[in-house]
């Protein structure tokens, strides 16, 4: 078995065909370094988008009432990360990539009954690790996992970040790469000021204040998962390749 990273790609990293070919290119870059490399996808786009989330759960609500349960909400919801991971099957393997795809419940992601913000319980990794010994690529419908007793969940909003570290923990992954539509971790929220800038490195503690006070471009759930597996991981923009990011750590004082 190889090195193993875990690249996840947010949902205007797979909004169009264009954008996906990007992601795929960040992957193949990984794969030629010689990394295995999960690759977490979120659902396609944004509100407006046919597949997104806020498209589906539109479908089912009125005035913000839904006649679904918490439980058939979450099978609607978990469907639009099943597009994706299908669509980027197919649009690996016209590049001739080694892929195999999966969903959260095939590749372990086993959660606790909490619809729409179930808490991961654990992974159990086998069903990647098969799948490792003949593809360079496992693809991995973020967000989602199943109940013991085989019910769909998911994480809640944002949840794809959790998948990735999760995954990542039990994978003992070398690293996992949030990659997204901004450089990386910011002082500030670039869409309210434009003149925010990347914070190279963070500390886990300092991620997760900054996440759970409201930077929802990392899930802090994600954040406590890498920082107890002590797994590094870097938050990147998918369009810009020369872009460092921004990589949380162990200790800020450990890097010079
Ligand atoms: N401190 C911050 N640093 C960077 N981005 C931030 C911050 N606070 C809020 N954001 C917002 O988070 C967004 C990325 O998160 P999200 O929309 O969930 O992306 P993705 O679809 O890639 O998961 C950015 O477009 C940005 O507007
Ligand atoms: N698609 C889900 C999960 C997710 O993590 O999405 P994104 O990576 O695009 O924030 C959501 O919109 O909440």
């Amino acid at each position: 078995m190889g090195k193993i990273i875990v690249q996840k790609f947010g949902g205007t990293s797979v909004q169009n065909h264009s954008a996906r070919d990007l992601a795929l290119d960040h992957v193949q870059a990984a794969v030629d370094q010689g990394y295995q490399v999960v690759m977490v996808v979120s659902a396609m786009g944004r509100k407006g988008d046919p597949y997104a989330t806020d498209s589906l759960l539109n479908l089912v609500s009125e005035n913000h009432q839904t006649q679904l349960t918490a439980q058939e909400l979450d099978q609607l919801m978990a469907t639009g990360e099943l597009i994706s991971m299908s669509v980027m099957v197919n649009q690996a393997r016209q590049r001739k990539m080694k892929v195999a795809g999966l969903t959260g419940a095939q590749a372990g992601v086993i959660t606790n009954y909490d619809y729409q913000s179930a808490l991961v319980d654990h992974v159990d990794p086998k069903a990647i690790l098969t799948a490792f010994q003949t593809v360079d690529v496992v693809i991995v419908a973020g967000f989602q996992g199943v109940t013991t007793d085989g019910h769909v969940t998911t994480l809640g909003r944002g949840g794809s970040d959790t998948s990735a570290t999760a995954i990542g923990a039990a994978l003992n992954a070398c690293f996992v790469d949030i990659f997204t539509d901004v450089n990386g971790v910011m002082n500030r929220d670039p869409k309210q000021d434009p003149s925010a800038q990347v914070i190279p490195f963070l500390t886990y503690t300092e991620m997760v204040r900054m996440a759970e006070n409201g930077a929802k471009v990392v899930h802090p759930r994600a954040v406590k998962i890498a920082m107890n597996a002590e797994i590094p991981f870097r938050v990147r923009s998918t369009y810009r390749v020369t872009e460092q990011g921004c990589t949380i750590i162990g200790s800020s004082r450990l890097i010079k």
